[in-house]
Protein backbone atom coordinates (compact mmCIF):
# COMPACT_ATOMS: atom_id res chain seq x y z
CA UNK A 1 0.00 0.00 0.00
CA UNK A 2 1.37 3.42 -0.73
CA UNK A 3 2.62 5.57 1.85
CA UNK A 4 0.45 8.64 3.47
CA UNK A 5 1.82 11.94 1.39
CA UNK A 6 3.59 13.20 4.10
CA UNK A 7 2.07 16.78 5.46
CA UNK A 8 3.12 19.91 3.02
CA UNK A 9 6.26 21.25 4.68
CA UNK A 10 6.96 24.96 5.06
CA UNK A 11 9.53 26.52 3.16
CA UNK A 12 11.08 28.55 5.61
CA UNK A 13 10.16 27.91 9.30
CA UNK A 14 12.40 30.34 11.90
CA UNK A 15 11.17 30.09 15.64
CA UNK A 16 12.27 32.31 17.73
CA UNK A 17 15.41 32.98 16.18
CA UNK A 18 18.42 34.79 18.64
CA UNK A 19 21.59 35.96 17.35
CA UNK A 20 24.13 38.29 19.45
CA UNK A 21 27.47 39.90 17.75
CA UNK A 22 29.10 41.95 20.19
CA UNK A 23 30.24 45.35 18.96
CA UNK A 24 33.90 46.78 18.25
CA UNK A 25 33.21 48.57 21.88
CA UNK A 26 32.07 45.22 23.79
CA UNK A 27 28.35 45.73 23.25
CA UNK A 28 26.26 43.03 22.43
CA UNK A 29 24.29 43.45 19.65
CA UNK A 30 20.58 41.49 18.95
CA UNK A 31 20.98 41.61 15.67
CA UNK A 32 18.40 38.70 15.76
CA UNK A 33 16.16 38.92 18.92
CA UNK A 34 13.61 36.26 18.56
CA UNK A 35 12.37 36.18 15.21
CA UNK A 36 9.79 33.86 13.65
CA UNK A 37 8.71 33.64 10.12
CA UNK A 38 6.74 30.81 8.55
CA UNK A 39 7.13 31.27 4.33
CA UNK A 40 4.80 28.45 2.22
CA UNK A 41 6.14 27.10 -0.72
CA UNK A 42 5.15 29.09 -3.71
CA UNK A 43 5.18 32.41 -2.03
CA UNK A 44 7.15 35.57 -2.83
CA UNK A 45 7.83 37.42 0.41
CA UNK A 46 9.96 40.66 0.96
CA UNK A 47 12.03 41.25 3.77
CA UNK A 48 11.29 44.96 4.47
CA UNK A 49 13.47 47.05 7.08
CA UNK A 50 16.26 49.86 7.89
CA UNK A 51 19.81 49.24 7.56
CA UNK A 52 20.45 47.17 10.86
CA UNK A 53 17.37 45.70 11.14
CA UNK A 54 18.67 41.86 10.98
CA UNK A 55 17.82 41.33 7.32
CA UNK A 56 21.48 40.10 6.42
CA UNK A 57 21.68 38.36 9.71
CA UNK A 58 18.19 36.63 9.24
CA UNK A 59 19.21 35.27 5.22
CA UNK A 60 22.65 34.13 7.08
CA UNK A 61 21.01 31.96 9.80
CA UNK A 62 18.28 30.78 7.27
CA UNK A 63 21.14 29.60 5.12
CA UNK A 64 23.59 28.12 7.56
CA UNK A 65 26.24 30.59 7.22
CA UNK A 66 25.93 31.36 10.77
CA UNK A 67 24.76 29.75 13.79
CA UNK A 68 21.70 31.53 16.01
CA UNK A 69 22.38 31.61 19.74
CA UNK A 70 18.58 30.45 20.10
CA UNK A 71 15.59 28.89 17.74
CA UNK A 72 15.77 26.82 15.29
CA UNK A 73 15.93 27.47 11.48
CA UNK A 74 14.80 24.56 8.66
CA UNK A 75 14.33 24.89 5.01
CA UNK A 76 11.79 22.34 3.73
CA UNK A 77 12.18 20.83 6.93
CA UNK A 78 15.69 20.24 6.58
CA UNK A 79 18.58 21.99 8.43
CA UNK A 80 19.84 25.03 6.04
CA UNK A 81 23.35 23.71 5.11
CA UNK A 82 21.30 20.10 4.32
CA UNK A 83 18.68 22.36 2.02
CA UNK A 84 22.17 24.25 0.17
CA UNK A 85 23.64 21.09 -0.39
CA UNK A 86 20.76 19.01 -1.87
CA UNK A 87 20.50 22.61 -3.80
CA UNK A 88 16.65 23.12 -2.86
CA UNK A 89 17.70 26.76 -1.81
CA UNK A 90 20.25 29.28 -3.39
CA UNK A 91 21.04 32.51 -2.40
CA UNK A 92 22.11 36.17 -4.44
CA UNK A 93 24.29 37.89 -1.89
CA UNK A 94 25.09 41.23 -1.30
CA UNK A 95 28.95 39.86 -1.37
CA UNK A 96 30.28 37.09 -2.86
CA UNK A 97 33.45 36.17 -4.51
CA UNK A 98 33.25 35.64 -8.33
CA UNK A 99 36.43 35.22 -10.09
CA UNK A 100 37.72 38.26 -11.82
CA UNK A 101 39.78 36.65 -14.70
CA UNK A 102 36.79 34.27 -15.66
CA UNK A 103 33.90 35.45 -18.26
CA UNK A 104 30.65 35.16 -17.47
CA UNK A 105 29.90 32.03 -19.39
CA UNK A 106 33.01 30.28 -17.65
CA UNK A 107 32.24 31.30 -14.28
CA UNK A 108 28.56 30.00 -14.85
CA UNK A 109 30.05 26.90 -16.21
CA UNK A 110 32.57 26.19 -13.36
CA UNK A 111 29.63 26.52 -11.01
CA UNK A 112 27.31 24.15 -12.86
CA UNK A 113 30.02 21.74 -12.91
CA UNK A 114 29.46 21.57 -8.86
CA UNK A 115 26.19 20.74 -9.03
CA UNK A 116 24.85 16.85 -9.83
CA UNK A 117 22.22 17.78 -11.65
CA UNK A 118 22.73 21.55 -13.12
CA UNK A 119 20.41 23.63 -15.33
CA UNK A 120 21.26 23.73 -18.75
CA UNK A 121 24.05 26.52 -18.98
CA UNK A 122 23.31 28.22 -22.14
CA UNK A 123 19.58 28.54 -21.02
CA UNK A 124 20.55 30.19 -17.49
CA UNK A 125 23.03 33.01 -19.31
CA UNK A 126 19.64 33.19 -21.81
CA UNK A 127 17.11 33.37 -18.82
CA UNK A 128 18.99 36.28 -16.78
CA UNK A 129 19.66 38.12 -20.00
CA UNK A 130 23.58 37.57 -19.89
CA UNK A 131 23.54 35.87 -23.36
CA UNK A 132 25.46 38.81 -24.94
CA UNK A 133 27.86 39.26 -21.58
CA UNK A 134 28.57 35.86 -21.92
CA UNK A 135 32.14 36.20 -23.45
CA UNK A 136 32.95 39.27 -20.98
CA UNK A 137 35.68 38.91 -18.32
CA UNK A 138 33.77 39.51 -15.17
CA UNK A 139 36.18 41.97 -13.59
CA UNK A 140 34.85 44.16 -17.01
CA UNK A 141 31.13 43.55 -15.79
CA UNK A 142 29.33 46.24 -14.03
CA UNK A 143 28.41 45.89 -10.48
CA UNK A 144 24.62 45.64 -12.00
CA UNK A 145 26.00 42.76 -14.41
CA UNK A 146 27.68 41.00 -12.22
CA UNK A 147 24.85 40.57 -9.61
CA UNK A 148 22.63 39.55 -12.59
CA UNK A 149 25.37 36.63 -12.56
CA UNK A 150 25.21 35.90 -8.79
CA UNK A 151 21.88 35.74 -9.98
CA UNK A 152 22.20 33.16 -13.08
CA UNK A 153 24.67 31.20 -10.77
CA UNK A 154 21.70 31.33 -8.18
CA UNK A 155 19.80 29.45 -10.45
CA UNK A 156 21.50 26.81 -11.68
CA UNK A 157 20.64 23.89 -9.02
CA UNK A 158 17.23 24.97 -10.00
CA UNK A 159 16.58 25.53 -6.53
CA UNK A 160 13.08 25.24 -4.96
CA UNK A 161 13.35 28.27 -2.60
CA UNK A 162 15.89 31.59 -3.64
CA UNK A 163 16.81 33.78 -1.38
CA UNK A 164 17.82 37.29 -2.16
CA UNK A 165 20.13 39.94 0.48
CA UNK A 166 19.22 43.25 -1.20
CA UNK A 167 20.10 41.79 -5.09
CA UNK A 168 19.31 45.37 -6.87
CA UNK A 169 21.61 47.31 -4.31
CA UNK A 170 24.13 49.34 -6.70
CA UNK A 171 22.20 49.26 -9.69
CA UNK A 172 20.81 52.36 -11.78
CA UNK A 173 17.11 52.28 -12.48
CA UNK A 174 17.12 50.44 -15.42
CA UNK A 175 19.37 47.88 -14.44
CA UNK A 176 16.90 47.31 -11.36
CA UNK A 177 14.02 47.06 -14.00
CA UNK A 178 15.33 44.28 -16.16
CA UNK A 179 16.48 42.39 -12.59
CA UNK A 180 12.99 42.38 -11.82
CA UNK A 181 11.25 41.22 -15.14
CA UNK A 182 13.77 38.14 -14.53
CA UNK A 183 12.85 37.44 -11.10
CA UNK A 184 9.43 37.73 -11.81
CA UNK A 185 9.58 35.22 -14.65
CA UNK A 186 10.92 32.74 -12.48
CA UNK A 187 8.89 33.44 -9.65
CA UNK A 188 5.94 32.50 -12.35
CA UNK A 189 7.18 28.90 -12.44
CA UNK A 190 6.18 28.28 -8.73
CA UNK A 191 9.46 29.33 -6.83
CA UNK A 192 9.45 30.36 -3.09
CA UNK A 193 11.56 33.40 -2.88
CA UNK A 194 12.42 35.70 -0.11
CA UNK A 195 14.14 38.77 -1.01
CA UNK A 196 15.75 41.71 1.66
CA UNK A 197 15.28 45.10 0.42
CA UNK A 198 14.82 48.67 1.92
CA UNK A 199 12.91 49.85 -0.79
CA UNK A 200 8.74 49.92 -0.19
CA UNK A 201 8.22 50.20 -3.85
CA UNK A 202 10.31 46.83 -4.51
CA UNK A 203 8.06 45.01 -1.80
CA UNK A 204 4.94 46.90 -3.63
CA UNK A 205 5.80 45.72 -6.90
CA UNK A 206 7.16 42.25 -6.67
CA UNK A 207 6.10 40.54 -3.38
CA UNK A 208 2.07 39.24 -2.19
CA UNK A 209 3.66 39.81 1.58
CA UNK A 210 5.94 41.87 3.44
CA UNK A 211 7.59 41.40 6.57
CA UNK A 212 8.57 44.09 8.18
CA UNK A 213 11.58 43.72 10.34
CA UNK A 214 13.53 45.97 13.02
CA UNK A 215 15.36 45.81 15.74
CA UNK A 216 15.79 41.65 15.00
CA UNK A 217 12.09 41.38 15.71
CA UNK A 218 9.32 41.20 13.14
CA UNK A 219 7.25 44.23 13.20
CA UNK A 220 4.45 43.34 10.61
CA UNK A 221 3.65 40.64 8.62
CA UNK A 222 1.10 40.80 5.96
CA UNK A 223 -0.01 41.33 2.69
CA UNK A 224 2.19 44.03 0.63
CA UNK A 225 -0.82 46.54 -0.11
CA UNK A 226 -1.92 46.40 3.86
CA UNK A 227 1.63 47.27 4.66
CA UNK A 228 2.23 49.73 2.43
CA UNK A 229 -1.15 51.95 3.11
CA UNK A 230 0.69 51.73 7.22
CA UNK A 231 3.44 53.00 5.89
CA UNK A 232 2.00 55.42 3.50
CA UNK A 233 -0.01 57.20 6.50
CA UNK A 234 1.20 61.02 7.24
CA UNK A 235 2.11 63.17 9.97
CA UNK A 236 0.35 66.52 11.17
CA UNK A 237 1.52 68.48 13.65
CA UNK A 238 0.60 71.67 15.51
CA UNK A 239 0.81 74.05 18.07
CA UNK A 240 -2.10 73.51 20.35
CA UNK A 241 -3.57 75.87 23.20
CA UNK A 242 -1.11 75.12 26.44
CA UNK A 243 -4.20 75.03 28.92
CA UNK A 244 -6.26 72.74 27.16
CA UNK A 245 -3.57 69.94 26.29
CA UNK A 246 -4.80 66.43 27.50
CA UNK A 247 -8.20 67.14 26.06
CA UNK A 248 -6.92 67.80 22.60
CA UNK A 249 -4.61 64.88 22.98
CA UNK A 250 -7.34 62.86 24.22
CA UNK A 251 -10.20 63.92 21.23
CA UNK A 252 -7.20 63.62 18.80
CA UNK A 253 -6.57 59.71 19.88
CA UNK A 254 -10.57 59.23 19.50
CA UNK A 255 -10.21 60.21 15.72
CA UNK A 256 -10.49 57.11 12.70
CA UNK A 257 -7.14 56.64 11.71
CA UNK A 258 -5.19 57.88 14.10
CA UNK A 259 -2.29 55.51 15.41
CA UNK A 260 -0.18 57.86 17.48
CA UNK A 261 -0.16 61.11 19.12
CA UNK A 262 2.55 62.76 20.43
CA UNK A 263 2.76 65.66 22.98
CA UNK A 264 6.17 68.03 22.98
CA UNK A 265 5.30 71.09 25.59
CA UNK A 266 2.58 72.45 23.19
CA UNK A 267 3.59 70.84 20.14
CA UNK A 268 1.34 68.07 19.06
CA UNK A 269 2.48 65.86 16.02
CA UNK A 270 0.03 63.23 14.89
CA UNK A 271 0.69 59.89 12.79
CA UNK A 272 -2.92 58.89 11.02
CA UNK A 273 -4.27 56.89 7.75
CA UNK A 274 -6.39 59.86 7.31
CA UNK A 275 -4.43 63.14 7.78
CA UNK A 276 -7.51 65.32 6.40
CA UNK A 277 -9.87 64.82 9.11
CA UNK A 278 -6.96 65.65 11.83
CA UNK A 279 -5.84 68.31 10.50
CA UNK A 280 -9.68 69.66 10.10
CA UNK A 281 -9.85 68.98 13.71
CA UNK A 282 -6.89 70.34 15.02
CA UNK A 283 -7.98 73.76 13.01
CA UNK A 284 -12.19 73.88 13.93
CA UNK A 285 -12.00 71.98 16.79
CA UNK A 286 -9.08 72.04 18.95
CA UNK A 287 -7.20 75.30 19.06
CA UNK A 288 -4.46 74.47 16.67
CA UNK A 289 -2.56 76.89 15.09
CA UNK A 290 1.54 76.45 13.21
CA UNK A 291 -0.39 73.23 11.51
CA UNK A 292 2.33 70.72 9.21
CA UNK A 293 1.60 68.15 7.34
CA UNK A 294 4.16 65.47 5.77
CA UNK A 295 4.11 61.78 4.29
CA UNK A 296 4.98 59.56 6.50
CA UNK A 297 8.08 57.93 5.31
CA UNK A 298 9.02 54.17 5.56
CA UNK A 299 11.56 55.43 8.36
CA UNK A 300 8.42 56.88 10.35
CA UNK A 301 6.11 53.92 9.97
CA UNK A 302 9.45 51.65 11.59
CA UNK A 303 9.35 54.35 14.40
CA UNK A 304 5.78 53.70 14.59
CA UNK A 305 5.54 50.30 14.16
CA UNK A 306 8.54 49.57 17.00
CA UNK A 307 9.23 52.74 18.50
CA UNK A 308 13.00 52.46 17.41
CA UNK A 309 14.78 51.67 14.54
CA UNK A 310 18.00 49.96 15.91
CA UNK A 311 18.79 46.71 16.65
CA UNK A 312 19.08 46.49 20.54
CA UNK A 313 22.41 46.86 22.64
CA UNK A 314 22.92 45.52 25.82
CA UNK A 315 25.80 46.63 27.91
CA UNK A 316 28.49 44.52 28.01
CA UNK A 317 28.72 42.38 30.86
N1 LIG B 1 29.55 40.30 12.50
C1 LIG B 1 28.98 41.25 13.20
N2 LIG B 1 29.56 41.76 14.31
C2 LIG B 1 29.00 42.72 15.05
N3 LIG B 1 27.77 43.26 14.77
C3 LIG B 1 27.13 42.81 13.68
C4 LIG B 1 27.70 41.79 12.83
N4 LIG B 1 26.82 41.56 11.82
C5 LIG B 1 25.79 42.37 12.02
N5 LIG B 1 25.96 43.13 13.12
C6 LIG B 1 25.02 44.13 13.67
O1 LIG B 1 23.75 43.51 13.79
C7 LIG B 1 22.72 44.39 13.40
C8 LIG B 1 21.92 43.79 12.24
O2 LIG B 1 22.72 43.76 11.08
P1 LIG B 1 22.23 43.19 9.69
O3 LIG B 1 23.39 43.30 8.73
O4 LIG B 1 21.62 41.86 9.87
O5 LIG B 1 21.09 44.25 9.29
P2 LIG B 1 20.43 44.54 7.87
O6 LIG B 1 18.99 44.71 8.12
O7 LIG B 1 20.82 43.50 6.89
O8 LIG B 1 21.10 45.92 7.50
P3 LIG B 1 21.50 46.51 6.05
O9 LIG B 1 20.21 46.87 5.42
O10 LIG B 1 22.30 47.71 6.43
O11 LIG B 1 22.28 45.48 5.31
C9 LIG B 1 23.40 45.70 13.04
O12 LIG B 1 23.35 46.51 14.20
C10 LIG B 1 24.81 45.28 12.73
O13 LIG B 1 25.72 46.33 13.00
Amino acid sequence: MPAAAPPATDAVALRGLLKIFRSAEGARVRAVDGLDLVIRPGEIVALLGPNGAGKTTTIDLLLGLTEPDAGSASVYGLPPRRAVLDGRVSAVLQTGGLLADLTVRETVRVVASTYPRPADVAEVIERTGLTALAGRRVSRCSGGEQQRLRFALALLPEPDLLVLDEPTAGMDVGARHEFWATMRAEAATGRTALFATHYLEEADAYAQRTVMVAGGRVVADGPTAEIRARASGRVVSASVPADRTADVVRRLEALSGVRTVDLQGDRVTVTSADSDEVAKALLNDLGGTGLEVATGSLETAFLQLTGTDAAHEETSR
